[in-house]
């Protein structure tokens, strides 16, 4: 439907897309993504013909861009821009009347067609109720939501939008993706959206282009494209990708500091062992990590939440199998990791019979520091009738290296405090 070969354009000389070449069938969703000034919106309007492009070709149904007059491109393609400014202040319905404008013959008003067509974008667009309402009378979300059915109103077989939800709280932002993923599906209608936000690109376009300097860097699928090494090319930032359960699409995650290698090393002396379950330790795994501290966990059983971030990092684990008793072989195995390690952490997770094991072995090294999370009590969270609190007030009563700490994002500092601690000894 639309194909670009090799566009090249330049602002004042400044050479902004390189040579871009681009295939979108009917009825894709696709988004762009890519880091400020990458040439985003500057492609989104050399496929608009808002700008036109100095070398390449567009093309649209096979025709050059250049040679559709103004009205039958608009009658094609529909453009909503970035922070779209409406100077008069218009009622909703004539401002989604505006998109009947390419259909309008001179000096004739509207006709019956126009009205509904207008009426039946404003109900998909669920703007009807707006109908009499001024353009300044509305919510952001509202707003892009009529600004989205006066495009619609043109009856456009392709629908560009430049970061539509930039300025919209996450339930419009979900709402407008919704709408556009709807019109798509629904209408057979090919959007291109230009987005920021790469979680929500991920979960609604099928198809993601990734823009680095002007030059096309990914495409594809978000799983193909979305991925660790590619966002590390071109934002210069680390992250980390998981599934998200829901969408089924990847879902990114800034690791803020990551990229400092230099703390890494200095911390990379300092062992830390890690006693948690059931995703009690999510939190502070990512931070240690990314910290640069030498982490170990353990006991956990196979696809436990903690077990799961632990499995993304690296990180050393002795694992069971769920819904059995820790094996001795394990309990051994976490022995000699606890023995290796300068700080015991043991998080705030619940104590059945399978786990108490790794609460008990807590006993044996007296003299190893260790940082209890005693944020849930223990009576709530002991369900081997006032075992586990046993064995929890002795050490806390016995042992003269404990520390408790209520607060997991108090842990970052007070880990390096016993790191400074140990260096100085
Ligand atoms: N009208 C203009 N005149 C001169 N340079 C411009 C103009 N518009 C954009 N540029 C420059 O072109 C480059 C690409 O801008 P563009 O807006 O396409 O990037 P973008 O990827 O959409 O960025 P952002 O994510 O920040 O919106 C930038 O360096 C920008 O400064």
């Amino acid at each position: 439907m639309l194909k670009t070969n090799n566009i090249e354009f330049s602002y004042n000389q400044k050479n902004i897309l390189k040579g871009i070449d681009l295939q979108i069938n009917k009825g894709s969703f696709i988004g762009i993504i890519g880091p400020n000034a990458s040439g985003k919106s500057t492609l989104l309007k050399n496929i608009s013909r808002t700008l036109i492009a100095d070398k390449g070709t567009v093309y649209l149904d096979k025709k050059i861009l250049n040679e559709y007059s103004s009205l039958e491109l608009a009658k094609k393609m529909a453009v909503v821009p970035q922070n779209t400014e409406i100077s008069f202040n218009f009622n909703v319905y004539d401002i989604i009347m505006m998109g009947r404008h390419p259909y309008q013959k001179r000096w004739s008003g509207l006709n019956e067609e126009d009205k509904k067509i207008v009426k039946e974008v404003m109900v998909v667009t669920d703007t009807l109720k707006l109908k009499n309402k001024l353009i300044n009378e509305l919510s952001g979300g509202e707003r892009q939501r009529v600004i989205i059915a006066r495009a619609l109103a043109q009856k456009p077989d392709i629908l560009l939008l430049d970061e539509p939800t930039s300025n919209l709280d996450i339930n419009y932002q979900g709402e407008i993706y919704d709408l556009l993923k709807y019109l798509n599906q629904e209408f057979n209608l090919t959007i291109i959206t230009v987005s920021h936000d790469l979680n929500l690109t991920a979960q609604y376009c099928e198809e993601l282009l990734l823009l680095k300097e002007g030059e096309i860097f990914a495409a594809g699928s978000a799983a193909k494209v979305l991925t660790e090494e590619n966002i590390k090319k071109v934002y210069k930032a680390e992250v980390l990708i998981k599934m998200n359960p829901i969408s089924e699409k990847p879902f990114v995650t800034v690791i803020p500091e990551a990229n400092n290698k230099f703390r890494k090393e200095r911390y990379k002396d300092f062992k830390i062992h890690v006693i948690a379950g059931g995703g009690t330790a999510q939190n502070f795994l990512y931070k240690l990590d990314n910290a640069g501290y030498p982490l170990s966990i353990g006991v956990l059983n196979v696809g436990d939440a903690d077990w799961q971030v632990a499995k993304e990092l690296g990180i050393e684990i002795v694992e069971a199998p769920p819904f059995i008793d820790i094996s001795r072989k394990a309990i051994e195995k976490n022995r000699k990791l606890i023995q290796k390690s300068d700080l015991v952490i043991l998080s705030d997770l619940p104590f059945g019979h399978g786990n108490l094991a790794n609460l008990e072995i807590l006993l044996d090294f007296p003299k190893k520091k260790k940082v209890l999370f005693s944020n849930h009590s223990i009576k709530k969270r002991d369900y081997i009738e006032g075992k586990a609190e046993l064995i929890w007030n002795k050490i806390i009563m016995e042992d003269e290296n404990v520390i408790l700490l209520k607060d997991k994002n108090n842990l970052i500092n007070k880990v390096k405090e016993l790191e400074n601690v140990e260096m100085e000894m």
